[in-house]
């Protein structure tokens, strides 16, 4: 880019941006010195079950909402029109079932990791697979995640690249290792408003620029910016209601339902009323969210009128000139600058820091105490901040990683989500909702959906399928649907596997989580399908019994096998959920005689209430 074209700061962003940072560590160390001072496990990982609903909620919309939507949904909106917004139908029931199905059940066996429940339901081979599934999606979604704010900032103003990677990485592995996962969530909650703030600055500024509300919108509607519903069911179309609305459930569900930064959340909560309470809460703020970051790139589009900006900005031009359309914009507005600047890194932190501290979490409850039952608590809160640094190192490994990839970083972002998670909801759905799905079959199924997302995702990127089509860059001309089918034409005859590979990346979660499902039933049958009262009571949800509710009673007993139900007592040798109420015993695995009957109740309470419900 040319230098003379690049904007600066004034001393005054400085100071806003440095003030961002200087909170987030003092809300660390706050955390490391109050309370119990983060030395047990159960304060370091899990906020010792006592938060209330609302910053767990505004926690829960800043995990998932990173730099790569501030500036990866402008920057998809400008090019390809509002058809993106629709997915803003999939927060309905992406929330709705996490808050009705999946808190109640995960939140009443009294988990520390949400792959605990796969060793209650299953085994302990499918709970270490969940694990490292979700270790390896976390630590990619990191790398994307502290490079974007960095390279955005850096092709639209010269900011140093390696050396903002290093400052967001380190003083987020700083606030996370020193405050635990309390300081995570209150940063989080700080994090969530600066994020707001910076982006209703720039949509202020920016329409008072362009000409007022009414001068937007003429200019958005001449360049068909904005997109009715496209009701097209061909699944190679990247962008249609059906991807985005119905694909996007499975997207949701892999993120809010059984995504372990999300689930530690719904954990760190006092009451299961709390938890679900704060789900539902997600739903207005991530509205917004969207919206806002929507808004943004119809604002920036009325000012440039689909201006290719590849030729100022390099190759990376789609997601840099959201930055430079800001810096743009608030030109001469001291502060403003600087208030965006630390709205892009607040988004950064607050879902780098979940990351790391719920691979902490995993690592420490799934891989290292249940080898070391006899590990103290002092030393398994050591070796937990230990981890907590390591991945955060490791953070900055993965960002370089990313910068290879050299692709839409939102893009990047939906793959990861799209590929890794929806086996892992799979796995889950399979556990929950299919009595008869034995271990075998889940490793089988999670197996199978892995090498299925890996194949279609892989190959989409080796062979350049992304199916996007480009609007033409202009405010006045009104003839977007020749155009579209010029480019439509352009590619040769698909093969159908070049077809398959051209899956819109928003079918991406679906496609393998019902691969796991599929794989798995099928497995399970096989070598001897799970029997009644085999399961941990209370890890099987009659979601069959809920559907045949028509059913007479003893028809509905035949088909729906809803009996795993049944009271049964957990083998001594099983895992054993922690303590809630009292954090001290939280290092012992082999569960007493009173954990035991303190998990029972529980189950008792819920057959009771599944018998009859169903
Ligand atoms: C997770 C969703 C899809 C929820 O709207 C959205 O926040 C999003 O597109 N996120 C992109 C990934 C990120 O911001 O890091
Ligand atoms: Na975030």
């Amino acid at each position: 880019m040319d230098p003379s074209d690049q904007k600066h700061f004034s001393a005054f962003d400085y100071v806003v941006f440095a003030l961002l940072l200087a909170a987030s560590v003092g809300i660390g160390l706050y955390y490391a010195l109050s309370g119990g001072r983060q030395r047990t496990t159960q304060e370091f990982l899990m906020a010792d079950r006592s938060m209330r609903c609302l910053p767990v909620s505004l926690s829960l919309i800043a995990s998932f909402q990173s730099a790569v939507a501030i500036i990866g949904v402008p920057a998809e909106i400008y090019t390809h029109g509002t058809q993106y917004w629709f997915i803003g139908c999939a927060y309905i029931l992406g929330l709705l079932i996490p808050a009705r199905v999946f808190i109640p059940l995960l939140y009443r066996l009294n988990l520390s990791s949400a792959y605990q429940y796969l060793e209650l339901r299953f085994s302990k081979v499918v709970r270490i697979c969940g694990t490292l599934t979700f270790i390896f999606q976390m630590v990619i979604y990191m790398g994307v995640c502290v490079y974007t704010p960095a390279f955005a900032l850096n092709a639209a103003t010269g900011f140093q690249l390696w050396g903002t990677v290093m400052i967001t990485g380190l003083v987020c592995t700083l606030y996370t290792t020193l405050g635990g996962l309390k300081a995570v969530i209150w940063t989080d909650v700080f994090q969530t408003f600066v994020m707001f703030a910076g982006q209703i600055a720039v949509i202020i500024v920016g329409v008072e620029r362009t000409g007022g509300m009414s001068e937007v919108w003429r200019k958005v509607n001449d360049g068909n910016r904005l997109a009715g519903l496209d009701l097209n069911l061909d699944p190679t179309e990247r962008h249609t209601f059906w991807t985005l609305g119905v694909g996007g459930v499975f997207l949701m569900l892999s993120l809010y339902g059984v995504n372990q930064a999300q689930v530690q959340r719904y954990l760190s909560a006092r009451t299961e009323r709390e938890a679900v309470r704060s789900c539902y809460m997600v739903f207005p703020s991530l509205q917004l969210a969207l919206g806002l970051s929507c808004i943004m790139g119809l604002v920036m589009f009325a000012r440039y009128c689909g201006e290719d900006f590849s030729e100022k900005l390099g190759s990376s031009s789609r997601d840099a000139m959201v930055i430079y359309f800001v810096m743009d914009m608030l030109q001469g507005l001291p502060g403003l600058p600087g208030l965006f600047v630390a709205c892009l890194f607040s988004a950064a932190l607050s879902t780098i820091s979940s990351a790391f501290n719920s691979l902490a979490t995993v690592t420490m409850e799934d891989l290292i105490k249940p080898y070391f039952p006899s590990m103290s608590e002092e030393r398994a809160t050591l070796v937990s901040k230990a981890l907590a640094t390591s991945y955060g190192l490791l953070c900055l490994a993965m960002a370089y990683l990313t910068h290879l990839m050299g692709d839409s970083v939102l893009l990047v972002a939906l793959k990861i989500f799209g590929m890794v998670g929806g086996p892992i909801l799979g796995l889950f759905c399979l556990g929950m909702f299919f009595p008869w799905a034995n271990s075998i079959g889940a490793v089988a199924g999670l197996g199978a959906g892995l090498v299925g997302a890996l194949w279609v995702g892989i190959g989409s990127i080796v062979n350049r399928s992304s199916g996007a089509k480009r609007l033409p860059p202009s405010c006045h001309i009104n003839t977007t649907a020749a155009f579209q089918t010029a480019i439509g034409n352009v590619t040769s005859r698909p093969t159908w596997l070049h077809r398959f590979y051209s899956l819109s990346y928003m079918w991406y979660a679906g496609f393998s989580c019902l691969i796991v499902i599929l794989v798995g039933l099928i497995v399970s049958f096989l070598t001897g399908p799970m029997k009644e009262g085999e399961a941990t009571p209370g890890t099987v949800y009659p979601l069959l019994g809920k559907l045949l509710f028509f059913l007479p009673e003893h028809m509905k007993k035949k088909v729906c096998c809803v009996t795993p139900l049944r009271p049964a007592i957990p083998s001594p040798q099983g895992p054993c959920s922690h303590k809630k109420s009292n954090g001290t015993a939280s290092g012992q695995h082999t569960p007493s005689q009173q954990q035991r009957e303190r998990l029972l109740p529980d189950a008792d309470s819920r057959v009771i209430e599944y018998e009859t419900a169903v």
